[in-house]
Parts: C-alpha cells; sequence; structure tokens
C-alpha cells in the first residue's frame, strides 16, 4: 500500500511541485494519473520512486516511511519498481534482449535464467521475434514496448509509466495502455500518467488522480458508478 499523507514537495530553487498531497493506492490497483502540462505528474512519479523526498508530510511505503527508509532499503524498494521513461532510455547500439536483461543487472543469478526471463517479457509485449534486433533498427512503438519488457521483467510490485502515449496515434495509445494494464495483478500497481485514459474499454475500474498547481483529487471508477474520464 502506498499512502500519502499532506505531502509536499518544494524543489531547491522554490518552486512548489506538490501541495499537501494525500492519497492511499492499495495494491494491485491500475491508476491514471492526468494534469496539465507542469502540474506536478512526473513530480509524484519521483517521489514514489524515490528519486526525490518530501520536503513535508509524509509517504508510506508498506509499512515504511520513505524518509525513514536506509539505503539498502531504499535500494530493495526501487529494485521492486518497473519504471517505464518518457524518453524509454534504451542502450541503442544493444539487442532488445540485452536491454532487457538489463532490467535484471541487480539480480544476483545465472546468466541462462536471467536471459530466459528477458526472452519471457519480450514475449509478452509481442516481440520475441525481436530479441536478437538491435534496438537503433526498432520502429518507435517497438522500443517503446522494449522498454516496457525491461520494465516488468523483474515482476514489479509497481509499474511507474510516464506518458507512453505522448507520440502515438489513438490506435497505438489504446495497444500500448491497454499492455500496461495488463500487468496489473492482486500484488502488482500500475500507475500510468496519460491523456489518453478514456479510450480504454468503459468496463475498467481504475483510480483516476488529477492534478491541478501540484494538488491532487482522486476518484475511483465504480464507487458511484460513473466513470471517470
Ligand atoms: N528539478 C526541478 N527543479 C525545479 N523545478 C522543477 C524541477 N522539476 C520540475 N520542476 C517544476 O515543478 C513543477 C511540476 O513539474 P512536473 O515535471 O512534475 O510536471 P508535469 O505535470 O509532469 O508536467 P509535464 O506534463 O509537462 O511533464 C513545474 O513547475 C516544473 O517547472
Amino acid at each position: 500500500m502506498i499512502s500519502a499523507k499532506d505531502v509536499s514537495l518544494v524543489y531547491q530553487d522554490g518552486t512548489l511541485a506538490l501541495d499537501k498531497v494525500s492519497v492511499t493506492l492499495k495494491e494491485g490497483e491500475l491508476v491514471f494519473l492526468t494534469g496539465p502540462s507542469g502540474s506536478g505528474k512526473t513530480s509524484f512519479l519521483k517521489l514514489l520512486m524515490g528519486m526525490e523526498l518530501p520536503t513535508a508530510g509524509n509517504l508510506t511505503i508498506g509499512e515504511s516511511a520513505i524518509t525513514d527508509m536506509g539505503r539498502k532499503e531504499l535500494r530493495r524498494y526501487r529494485q521492486s519498481i518497473g519504471p517505464v521513461f518518457q524518453e524509454f532510455r534504451l542502450i541503442e547500439k544493444r539487442t532488445a534482449l540485452e536491454n532487457v536483461m538489463l532490467g535484471l543487472r541487480f539480480l544476483e543469478d545465472y546468466e541462462g535464467r536471467i536471459k530466459d526471463m528477458a526472452l519471457e517479457a519480450l514475449n509478452k509485449v509481442g516481440l520475441l521475434h525481436k530479441a536478437y534486433g538491435c534496438v537503433e533498427q526498432l520502429s518507435f512503438g517497438e522500443a517503446q514496448r522494449v522498454a516496457i519488457a525491461r520494465a516488468v521483467v523483474r515482476k514489479p510490485d509497481l509499474i511507474l509509466a510516464d506518458e507512453p502515449t505522448g507520440n502515438l496515434d489513438q490506435e497505438n495509445a489504446v495497444k500500448i495502455l491497454t499492455l500496461l494494464a495488463s500487468f496489473q495483478k492482486e500484488n502488482t500497481t500500475v500507475i500510468i500518467t496519460t491523456h489518453a485514459a478514456h479510450l480504454l474499454p468503459e468496463d475498467r475500474e481504475f483510480v483516476h488522480l488529477r492534478m491541478e498547481s501540484g494538488k491532487m483529487s482522486a476518484e475511483r471508477s465504480g464507487d458511484s458508478g460513473e466513470k471517470l474520464l
């Protein structure tokens, strides 16, 4: 469970990016985070990744306040997250398989098992046939799916995707959202910042977090029978 209580984030230059954000997210939830440019979406994801710490308030992950975590605990927590970055952060000259295997570099396991896990993740995103292709030769959409495979290969508790539909047409945006949402399970929470949540099938339950000038409001689909987007 992720619980934020009156969490604020002020950057060093004094910018108030998050203003007393309070929200509770249960395990296995599908979450859409929306809001205008500069409203604080990425800042919220950075907090969840432990890349920034709250300036005020409490952010609790499971049983621990993130500000109380020691280095080791923070590292273990980060390893339980599968991040999908806006700009993918793939190594262009390496194969899709090698890039996905990098998602497991912290595992002290033998190479063969890591390779099998990476191939399985590529299969899940429909790219097994491109496993040995160099990333620079992949299409934009394929590279994005490699980035998703790298995020899910570690079987994370939390998948964080920052604007995965930003540069996609409607058809591909739906495919990517559906793919990301498919990783939502009892114990896997999927949080996606997107402007395209309304493209998902109507019967999907999710939490909608709206950001506006650093403030957050939260609604759960199904609470009132109304769809949120
Ligand atoms: N490292 C930083 N230092 C100072 N200010 C920052 C920093 N990162 C972001 N900001 C500011 O914090 C506010 C929130 O930014 P954030 O990137 O979280 O917004 P966003 O909703 O993700 O925007 P976008 O949709 O454009 O990606 C903005 O005013 C932004 O300029």
